[in-house]
C-alpha cells in the first residue's frame, strides 16, 4: 500500500575522479569524470522509507542538473504518493509540462535528466513501499497499470494505447516461466571494462585477459579517434576473443555521416556485431542512411545513449536507423518514458540492448531490461545489457554479476541509494575526496 506525504527533496553533486584513470573515456570524452544529481525524498510516513534517485552526469554537467532538479521540486514536495502513482502518467505530464521550464527542453537537456533523477527516486520509494525490487513492482502490475504511468503524447503516430495493451497482454503467456528463467539464469551481460579508449594497449590486454577467465564472451571496444589505433585495438581486441565470441564498437558521435561509413567498413574485418553512436545522436535520417551502408557488412547500427526521449526513439525506429536500440534509465524520463520505448521496440522488433556506462547506471537499468524480458519482449535473441565495472562499491544494493550475466535484484527498491559514506567524501566541492585533488597544485 502506498503511503505519505511527500516532505522534503534535497539533491546532492557526487563526482567520482574517474578521469585519473581514464575510466569511461571515449572519443568525445576524454576525461570523464562519472557523476550523478543525487536525489532524496522523504515523507511524513512512519515508516521511515526514503526515495533515492539519480541521473548520470559528467564532472561540471552536474551542477546544472542539481539546479534544474531544485526548480523542479515545487512538483514534488507537499504531493501524496498515493496521488502521484495513481494518476502516474499525469504526474511525469505535470513535471515535464512546466510552462517555464518546458522552454529549455521540452522533455531534453538538463531539464530532463532533472525529471529523470526525480522520478527515479518517486519510483524507488514506491518499489520499496511495496516492499518488490523495481522490475518485480512492473511485472506485478497489470497492463492497464503499466499503461497509466505511460504518456503517449507525440507517440501515437507508432504506437497508440490499444496496440500497447495488446502487447502487454500477449506478454503475459509465459510469463511465469520467464520470470523462473531469469532468476535461475540471470539476464546476458556485455563488457565495456576492458576497452576505454584512454586505455593504453598493455592495459586492455590485462584486462581482457582477466574479462575472458571471469567467462565474459561479449566486449565493447571504443573507437573513432584515430584510425590506426582502432585497426590496432581492433585486431588486437579479436586476436585475443578469437572468432567466435561477439565485439561490439563504440565511437561516441564522432563522425560524419560519410566518414562514420568508410572508417567503419576499414574496420569490418574484425567482424563488430555493431557500430554504436557513429555519428550525432540527433541525426534520425544520418544514422537510417549508415545503418543501409552497413548492413551488407552484416553490421548493425546501435543507439540511444544521448537519445533525448520517446520521440527520437520513435522516429529511429520508423526510419529504419537502428538495429539495436539502448535505453537508459536516467537519459529517458525515468521509468515511465522508458517503458514507452520498451514497448515501442517491441511493436517494431528491434532487440533492446541497454546503455549502462556510467555511475549507477547498471544498478538502475537491469530492472527494466529483466521487466522487457519477462513482460514486453519474451526474448533474449539478440539482446544483452551492458555492463562497466565501476564504482559499484558505493551503493547499498550493487549489481552482482555471475557467468557474465546480471542476478535479478532482490532487495526492495530501484538499486539507487548509495552509500552515506560515499556521498558524504565525493561530494562536490566539499567532499574529503575533492578537498584533497583540489588543494593539490
Ligand atoms: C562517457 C561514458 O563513459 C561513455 O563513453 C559510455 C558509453 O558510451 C557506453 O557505455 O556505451
Ligand atoms: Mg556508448
Amino acid at each position: 500500500m502506498v503511503r505519505g506525504r511527500i516532505t522534503g527533496l534535497a539533491v546532492s553533486d557526487v563526482r567520482f575522479p574517474t578521469s585519473l584513470g581514464h575510466h569511461g573515456s571515449d572519443a568525445m570524452h576524454p576525461d570523464p569524470d562519472y557523476s550523478a544529481a543525487y536525489v532524496v525524498i522523504e515523507t511524513d510516513a512512519r515508516d521511515g522509507l526514503k526515495g533515492y534517485g539519480l541521473t548520470f552526469t559528467l564532472g561540471k554537467g552536474t551542477e546544472v542538473v542539481v539546479c534544474a532538479v531544485n526548480a523542479l521540486s515545487i512538483h514534488v514536495v507537499n504531493k501524496d504518493l498515493e496521488e502521484i502513482v495513481s494518476d502516474f502518467r499525469g504526474f511525469y505530464r505535470q513535471l515535464t509540462s512546466d510552462g517555464q521550464l518546458r522552454w529549455i527542453g521540452p522533455e531534453k537537456g538538463a531539464v530532463h535528466l532533472a525529471t529523470a533523477a526525480v522520478l527515479n527516486a518517486v519510483w524507488d520509494l514506491w518499489a520499496k513501499q511495496e516492499g518488490k525490487p523495481l522490475w518485480k513492482l512492473l511485472v506485478d502490475m497489470d497492463p492497464k497499470q503499466l499503461l497509466s504511468c505511460i504518456d503517449f503524447r507525440y507517440i501515437t503516430d507508432a504506437l497508440t494505447e490499444e496496440e500497447a495493451h495488446e502487447i502487454l497482454q500477449n506478454g503475459l503467456l509465459g510469463k511465469t516461466e520467464r520470470e523462473e528463467q531469469v532468476l535461475k539464469h540471470g539476464y546476458p551481460a556485455y563488457t565495456t571494462s576492458c576497452a576505454w579508449l584512454g586505455y593504453p594497449d598493455q592495459q586492455l590486454k590485462q584486462l581482457c585477459t582477466d574479462a575472458l577467465k571471469d567467462g565474459w564472451t561479449r566486449f565493447k571496444v571504443k573507437v573513432g579517434a584515430d584510425l590506426q589505433d582502432d585497426i590496432r585495438r581492433c585486431r588486437l581486441f579479436r586476436e585475443m576473443i578469437g572468432p567466435d565470441k561477439t565485439l561490439m564498437l563504440d565511437a561516441n558521435q564522432r563522425w560524419e555521416v560519410k566518414e562514420a561509413i568508410e572508417w567503419v567498413t576499414k574496420l569490418a574485418e574484425f567482424k563488430p556485431l555493431w557500430i554504436e553512436e557513429p555519428t550525432s545522436p540527433d541525426d534520425i535520417l544520418g544514422h537510417a542512411a549508415i545503418s543501409k551502408a552497413l548492413a551488407p557488412l552484416g553490421i548493425g547500427v546501435a543507439t540511444g545513449e544521448q537519445c533525448h526521449n520517446r520521440v527520437i526513439f520513435k522516429q529511429l525506429l520508423q526510419a529504419k536507423a537502428l538495429s539495436y536500440l539502448q535505453i537508459d534509465s536516467c537519459r529517458l524520463g525515468s521509468v515511465n518514458e522508458n517503458l514507452s520505448v520498451l514497448l515501442m521496440a517491441k511493436k517494431f522488433q528491434i532487440p533492446v540492448c541497454p546503455h549502462a556506462g556510467g555511475v549507477g547506471l547498471c544498478e538502475l537499468v537491469q530492472h527494466l531490461i529483466i521487466f522487457d524480458y519477462i513482460s514486453v519482449s519474451g526474448s533474449l535473441e539478440n539482446r544483452m545489457c551492458e555492463y562497466v565495472d565501476h564504482l559499484h562499491e558505493h551503493f547499498k544494493y550493487p549489481v552482482v554479476i555471475q557467468k557474465a550475466s546480471y542476478v535479478p535484484p532482490q532487495d526492495a527498491g530501484y538499486s539507487t541509494e548509495m552509500k552515506e559514506d560515499s556521498v558524504r567524501k565525493f561530494q562536490f566541492p566539499q567532499g574529503e575526496i575533492w578537498q584533497k585533488l583540489l588543494s593539490k597544485p
